[in-house]
């Protein structure tokens, strides 16, 4: 499935031009983009790109330097204006779940209702306890949680009082990998069940890619691009962004007539300057054993064992560094045996080659 995704929907929640400092080192620089309503957009980065310092932007708890944050139509910060955190109707979701040691999870949940009516409070309560599967839970304390629990108690307690939109730093990482999946695919469910757009950090590609609706990739206090999963991963703008979502091949020549010359084949690079050096990029998918006669010889190094496949590094003949390609678990080879390799030419990017 490579098709682009659905055009975003309308703006809703509006970042334009948004910078925070922190001692005068830059920790967000000129960040704009826009949400639509019930949109969920993953923020994804390396650590220290600024993600949760977006994330608290968006929540009010802190206040940018430069640039304008306006939900619904309503400006939250910029020209002057500052709407403090708790009038924002956004929920915050930590990735240690603060649900309150001393509160039962009954009254976790009330907290954030505290000044409605009690049968209001109860209803809802009991409302969001069953949506989120965890309504016989109703009286335990935080401790007595399993991870899962306390996960699905936090997301019960941050849905309670109907946020506009729901921000979540790093919702999923305190669960084991098993877990963390069903975990996921519940939160993402009741989400939409609910029509609550959310803001999703993480620092997991595989996350981003299965979660978003539409993903941010940040680099350096910058987003670099945001589109469509399948679009980002596989028609990546920048080699940065290819190489943060996934394994990745990078065979490098250099552009002469619009194209650049390979062992692996001739790509089209109508963009670089005649005598630019250049890399192909490539996923290890786009990579298959042929007979020699057919394709570029290598060589097979070692072999990783991933389950469902097997990924086999090999090196061109010709030189270069090591390629990764995938093959069935059941597929044959040995380990230095002489192979030939073909690449789908479709599913090559070529960029320019950095410094
Ligand atoms: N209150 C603060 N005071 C000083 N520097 C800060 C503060 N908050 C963030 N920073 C700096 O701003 C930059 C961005 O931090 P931020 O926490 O937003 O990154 P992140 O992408 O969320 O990282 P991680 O994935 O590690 O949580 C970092 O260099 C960080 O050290």
């Amino acid at each position: 499935m490579t098709e682009r995704a659905a055009p975003p929907p309308p703006p809703w929640l509006s970042i334009e031009g948004v910078s925070r400092r922190f001692d005068g080192v830059a920790a967000l620089k000129d960040i704009s983009f826009a949400l639509g309503a019930g949109e969920i957009l993953c923020l994804l980065g390396a650590s220290g790109c600024g993600k949760s310092t977006l994330l608290r932007l968006i929540a009010g708890v802190e206040r940018p330097e430069t640039g304008a944050i306006t939900l619904a139509g309503q400006v939250l910060s910029g020209s002057g204006a500052f709407v403090e955190p708790e009038a924002r109707g956004i929920g915050f979701m930590f990735q240690d779940y603060a649900l309150f040691p001393h509160l039962n999870v009954a009254d976790n949940v009330a907290f954030g209702l505290k000044g409605r009516p009690r049968a209001e409070v109860q209803a809802r309560v009991n409302e969001v306890l069953t949506v989120a599967g965890v309504a016989h839970l109703a009286d335990r304390f935080p401790h007595m949680l399993s991870g899962g629990e306390s996960q699905r108690v936090a997301l019960a307690r941050a849905l309670a009082p109907r946020p506009r939109l729901l921000l979540m730093d790093e919702p999923f990482s305190n669960l084991d990998q098993g877990l963390r999946e069903t975990v996921r695919a519940e939160t993402l469910a009741l989400l939409r069940q609910m029509q609550v757009g959310a803001i999703i950090v993480t620092h997991d590609p595989s996350e981003a890619l299965a979660v978003a609706d539409r993903l941010a990739v940040m680099h350096a206090g910058q987003i670099e691009a945001l589109d469509g999963p399948r679009q980002l991963y596989h028609v990546p703008p920048t080699l940065y962004v290819a190489q943060f979502l996934g394994a990745g091949n990078v065979v490098p020549g250099v552009a002469e007539r619009g194209q650049i010359a390979t062992p692996l084949g001739v790509f089209p690079a109508p963009d670089l300057a005649q005598g630019q050096p250049a890399l192909a990029f490539f996923r290890p998918q786009a990579l298959t054993l042929c007979d020699l006669a057919e394709g570029a010889a290598a060589r097979v190094l070692r072999h990783d064992f991933l389950g469902a496949q097997e990924r086999v590094f090999l090196t061109l003949e010709e030189g270069g560094a090591p390629l990764q390609l995938d093959l069935p678990a059941t597929a044959q080879f040995r380990l230095h045996e002489r192979v030939g390799l073909r690449l789908d030419p479709a599913a090559v990017r070529v960029f320019a080659a950095e410094g």
